[in-house]
């Protein structure tokens, strides 16, 4: 298992920029700010490898929100070289399947065999994407039930696989957390702090409201990012999380 990592806080920003030097200006605006920094595909595909590394080395908990979804094999091979870059957490989808999500621990505890300098990360695994909405999963996506069945059968099926938790809505945290244990990570986007705009998200809450269903950590992008003061939207997002 990884270890949950208290002093990088509870707020994790998505950087989703298209060129790295657009991630730097908001690193050194939300300087001294804690909080855990995501990487996705966007920023990945610009900055690579290198570019996670130019963020430990400033000391932020990494997140690389890759999302892989491959034959256990390939994705124990991405899990190793993922974790050879030193970062904290990263993800695959658990819709791959408990052999799938075991062969990411297997490649993560291969990178430390191969050095032991490095720390097991934090797997999780995504359970429904939070852009999608009960009619969606329904109907195109064709699977019955509610989201909140989903998503609970994809965390357990993620906890048997031996992961530290999942990515899904806050709006299924208790739901999660009462079948998987409290302990069982939840890592939530979806969050909207009260006005902002909602975009391609569906199920949604503001900061508060996540903390008060008892996530562990928020995922935060174009409130931050796109916002005037992308510092003053941190700080009121970190406020916000320590009222409830
Ligand atoms: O189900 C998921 C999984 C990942 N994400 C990622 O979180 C951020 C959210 O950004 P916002 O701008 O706050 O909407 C983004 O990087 C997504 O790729 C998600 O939203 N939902």
């Amino acid at each position: 298992m990884g270890t949950f990592n208290q002093t990088a806080g509870r707020l994790m920003v998505a950087l989703d920029y298209p060129a790295v030097d657009e991630a730097r200006k908001l690193i050194s605006l939300l300087e001294g700010i804690p909080c855990y920094m995501k990487v996705g595909m966007q920023l990945y595909y610009a900055g690579g490898p290198d570019f996670v590394r130019e963020l430990k080395s400033l000391g932020y908990s990494v997140f690389l929100d890759l999302k892989m979804h491959d034959i256990p094999n390939t994705v124990k091979g991405g899990a190793k070289s993922i974790t050879q870059l030193g970062v904290d957490m990263f993800n695959v989808h658990a819709a791959g399947g408990v052999k799938m999500m075991s062969a990411a621990r297997e490649g993560a505890k291969e990178a430390l065999e191969i050095n032991s300098s490095l720390t097991m990360p934090l797997i999780i695994a995504v359970t429904q994407l939070t852009s999608t909405n009960q009619g969606m999963l329904n109907g195109e996506i064709g699977i019955p039930g509610t989201v909140e069945e989903a998503v609970v059968s994809y965390a357990e099926l993620s906890k048997k696989a031996g992961l530290d938790g999942v990515v899904a809505s806050p709006l299924e945290v208790s739901a999660i957390k009462e079948r998987c244990g409290l302990d069982f990570l939840t890592v939530t986007p979806g969050i909207r702090p009260r006005g902002s705009e909602v975009g391609d998200q569906s199920r949604t809450l503001t900061p508060g409201e996540a903390i008060q269903q008892g996530t562990d950590y928020i995922v935060v992008g174009r409130p931050i990012t796109a916002a005037p003061s992308p510092r003053e939207a941190a700080e009121q997002i970190i406020e916000e999380m320590k009222l409830k």
